[in-house]
């Protein structure tokens, strides 16, 4: 159970780095163009190359169509030699572009303070539970490096008893998170899969250190940074998320987030689940420096008063608890609530337990997705306490705004790779 003073300054600081690498682009069937032209009763075609042919150039098929043109009858070895080139490149195709992957996102505690999502590591497969955090981009994992001291209930990995583990020799990495929290050690490759999707040596960074707030939550063995490559502390090269490395073997280059109020939702890798949202994906643009899935909200609105449109930029940011907007609407909400107040002792606003919250509607685009007030009422302060701590707080301390988990949990969302990345919510 992460401590209050943990619950309260849930901030989290990431360190900024450069690079990530674009995979292939698979040629795809290319309807072109009509390039003929009419020109009084004249037709002239202009011969194209097809850009990007769907598949290889079959052989055996150019030599049956000369066997044709000249009026000789084909040899039968032809016409099967055509069938086995067609059978191997469409299975060479669908070898690249075919892995997908689903796993579940299950909440560490009764308030849905982060979620955790098992993967294995290494051969045979060590499970661990990790939580998969949009807002960073290391992998790290408690491990037979970290000291037993620092190790409380968590499941480590043991890169001695996996025979595809390799150590990246020379390597490190530290991570210091804007809570306090933080963690530090050294790096291996291995075999990784996150539902059934399997990264071969993926960069796995191992802890030889961790904070105590990471300590006290036994059921959290790590994280599975999704931000970009970009934000990697491993040094002197940063390595690749999981997702970088998965993308070039995915149907498509998106994962997706179902994250759900009190129940397991769930991360899909390689396609969107059209049964977990009703209409369509609203998308908007992402900047992704320095490495957070950085876009912008088209408003707000409070409860059931006018929808006010103005930008606000920040980060979908699955790794952080609370949503952290700035102070002029975090206030103008907690104003239509009885006994609500900003507490410097409780470190943010907090209301009457029994208080009736507002709901709190945000926009993408033209979309609006409304946060139940339910997800508003965060929790008690203390068990006993009938001072409750709010689910929307202010950004001001942070300098920059935050999506977490309050408000990615009332949308389903798509973090898509495409070039250029952007990010979209559906109602569900
Ligand atoms: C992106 C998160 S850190 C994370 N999700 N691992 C973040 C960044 C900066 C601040 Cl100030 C507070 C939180
Ligand atoms: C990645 C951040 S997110 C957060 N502080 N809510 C994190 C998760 C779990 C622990 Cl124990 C410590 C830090």
């Amino acid at each position: 159970m992460l401590s209050f003073t943990d619950l309260f300054v849930t901030s989290l600081l990431a360190a900024a780095g450069l690079g990530s690498a674009l995979p292939p682009r698979i040629g795809t069937t290319v309807i072109n163009q009509d390039q003929s032209s009419f020109l009084n009763g004249r037709t002239t075609l202009k011969q194209v190359r097809n850009p990007r042919p769907h598949k290889a150039f079959n052989g055996a098929r150019a030599t049956y169509r000369t066997y044709l043109k000249h009026g000789v009858p084909a040899p039968e070895y032809i016409k099967t030699a055509i069938a086995h080139i067609d059978n191997e490149q469409e299975e060479a195709i669908a070898r690249i572009k075919r892995d997908t992957g689903s796993a579940a996102a299950v909440p560490i505690n009764e308030v849905d303070i982060a979620y955790v999502t098992p993967v294995t590591v290494g051969t045979p497969p060590q499970t661990l539970m990790l939580d998969l955090d949009t807002g960073s981009s290391d992998l790290w994992v408690f491990s037979s490096l970290t000291p037993s001291s620092q190790v409380r209930g968590q499941e480590i990995y043991s890169p001695a008893k996996s025979s595809t583990s390799k150590l990246l020799s020379g390597h490190t990495w530290s991570i210091r998170y804007g809570d306090g929290s933080g963690s530090r050690g050294t790096v291996y490759t291995d075999n990784f899969t996150i539902g059934g999707l399997e990264v071969e040596s993926q960069a796995v960074q191992t802890a030889q250190e961790v904070s105590s707030s990471f300590t006290q939550e036994q059921s959290l063995d790590g994280l599975v940074g999704l931000g970009f490559s970009t934000l990697n502390t491993v040094r002197p090269s940063s390595q690749l998320t999981f997702f970088d490395n998965a993308r070039p073997k995915l149907d498509e280059e998106v994962f997706t987030a179902d994250l759900k109020y009190h129940a397991t939702g769930s991360y899909d890798f390689g396609f969107i689940d059209r049964a977990k949202y009703t209409g369509n994906i609203t998308y908007t643009p992402v900047q992704q420096s320095p490495g957070y899935w950085t876009h912008s909200l088209s408003g707000y609105a409070v409860g059931s008063g006018a929808f006010q449109s103005t930008q606000i930029q920040g980060i979908s940011d699955t790794g952080t608890t609370l949503l952290y907007l700035p102070t002029a609407i975090v206030t103008a909400y907690y104003r239509q609530v009885q006994g609500a107040q900003n507490s410097q002792y409780y470190g943010g606003y907090v209301f009457p337990c029994s208080s009736t919250l507002p709901t709190f509607t945000f926009g993408i685009e033209g979309a609006r997705f409304t946060i139940p007030a339910s997800y508003i009422n965060y929790t008690r302060i203390s068990p006993t306490s009938s001072t409750c701590y709010g689910g929307l707080q202010s950004s001001s301390g942070l300098g920059i705004n935050i999506f977490g988990d309050v408000a990615l949990k009332a949308a389903f969302v798509v973090f898509s790779g495409t070039n250029p990345p952007r990010i979209g919510f559906g109602t569900k």
